[in-house]
């Protein structure tokens, strides 16, 4: 389990994270989104144990990760931009890795030599960006990690190599209860694999849930009345988006389905449609309504 305890950062006077708190549960596989600049690689640098924190904690297994090398043998984290040595092949570097972590599991690095297609002789550095990260991952893997801490990690690889990768991670969580913690911005994928979803927003976390309670919360409904406006129907919930094309209104709306459907349905609509949410559109009105929204501008 990881522990965020009133988290602060500054940079200069740019407030990076500001206050944070959470918990992240051992096993799950926790998305965290948020717009550029928003703080997700400082928090993910402070739970690797890389940042001091300017106040507050991050603890894991009850105990404080920075400057804690037992804490950080047992996480494996991919930053967005990957560091290797220069002069270290595949096989070197796995030897290297085999020294610094303690879980090494060589049986494990043999046995992918199959499922990763490239010479274990290959210089690293001289890989492309997406063998590197084929690589990033390989070795991740075999070093048995508690946590992996995941900063948009499969940019870069190619379909094919993006859905074998997942399915490693995900055999991982199921086999010895990992815990993934995986910034992107590609939430299509974040949908498919997170349990949770933390959105960061100007430093601070300002939606966090079980991705299914997100989407059972939040609504999209297409409706059409006669002569009505369906936001005068719902003024006691919170409408996050309205648009009209012709007679049919489509919304967005926080909170209970069925007493939202009721209070429509009770103005007898000539159409009455509850449509599935994506993440993106999740993230998109959360987010719109906290003042980060799609503005269009004539260029
Ligand atoms: N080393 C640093 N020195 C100064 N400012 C920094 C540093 N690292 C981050 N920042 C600032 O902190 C804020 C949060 O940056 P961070 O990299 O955590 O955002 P992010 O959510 O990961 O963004 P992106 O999605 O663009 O990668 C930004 O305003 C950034 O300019």
């Amino acid at each position: 389990m990881i522990e965020i305890n009133n988290l602060t950062k500054s940079f200069g006077d740019i407030k990076a994270l500001d206050n944070i708190s959470t918990t992240i549960e051992t096993g799950s596989i926790y998305g965290l989104l948020g717009p550029n600049g928003a703080g997700k690689t400082t928090l993910i640098k402070h739970i690797a144990g890389i940042y001091r924190p300017d106040s507050g904690s991050i603890d894991i297994k009850d105990k404080s990760v920075y400057e804690n090398p037992e804490i950080k043998s047992s996480l494996y984290y991919i930053p967005d931009d990957l560091y290797f040595f220069n002069q270290y092949s595949i096989k070197e570097t796995a030897k290297f890795y085999a020294r610094m972590y303690p879980s090494w599991n060589h049986e494990r690095f043999k046995k992918l030599q199959d499922y990763f297609p490239i010479d274990i002789n290959k210089r690293v550095t001289k890989l492309s960006k997406g063998m590197q990260k084929q690589v990033a991952f390989w070795l991740g893997i075999c070093t048995m990690p508690d946590i992996m801490i995941l900063d948009e990690p499969v940019d870069g690889l190619d379909p094919v190599m993006r859905k074998k990768v997942w399915n490693l991670m995900l055999q991982d969580v199921a086999e010895r209860d990992t815990t993934i913690l995986v910034s992107s911005h590609n939430l299509r994928e974040l949908e498919e694999i997170c349990s949770h979803i933390g959105i960061i927003y100007n430093g601070k976390i300002v939606v966090e849930r079980e991705l299914d309670n997100l989407k059972t919360d939040i609504h999209k409904i297409q409706v059409a009345f006669d002569d009505l406006s369906p936001t005068e129907l719902l003024q006691d919930f919170e409408v996050l988006h309205h648009s009209k094309n012709g007679s049919i209104n489509l919304l967005i709306v926080r909170g209970d389905k069925e007493e939202i459907l009721s209070q429509l349905q009770q103005a007898n609509p000539l159409i009455l449609d509850l449509l599935s949410l994506t993440l993106e559109e999740i993230f998109i009105y959360e987010l719109g309504g906290k003042g980060y929204e799609i503005d269009t501008t004539i260029i």
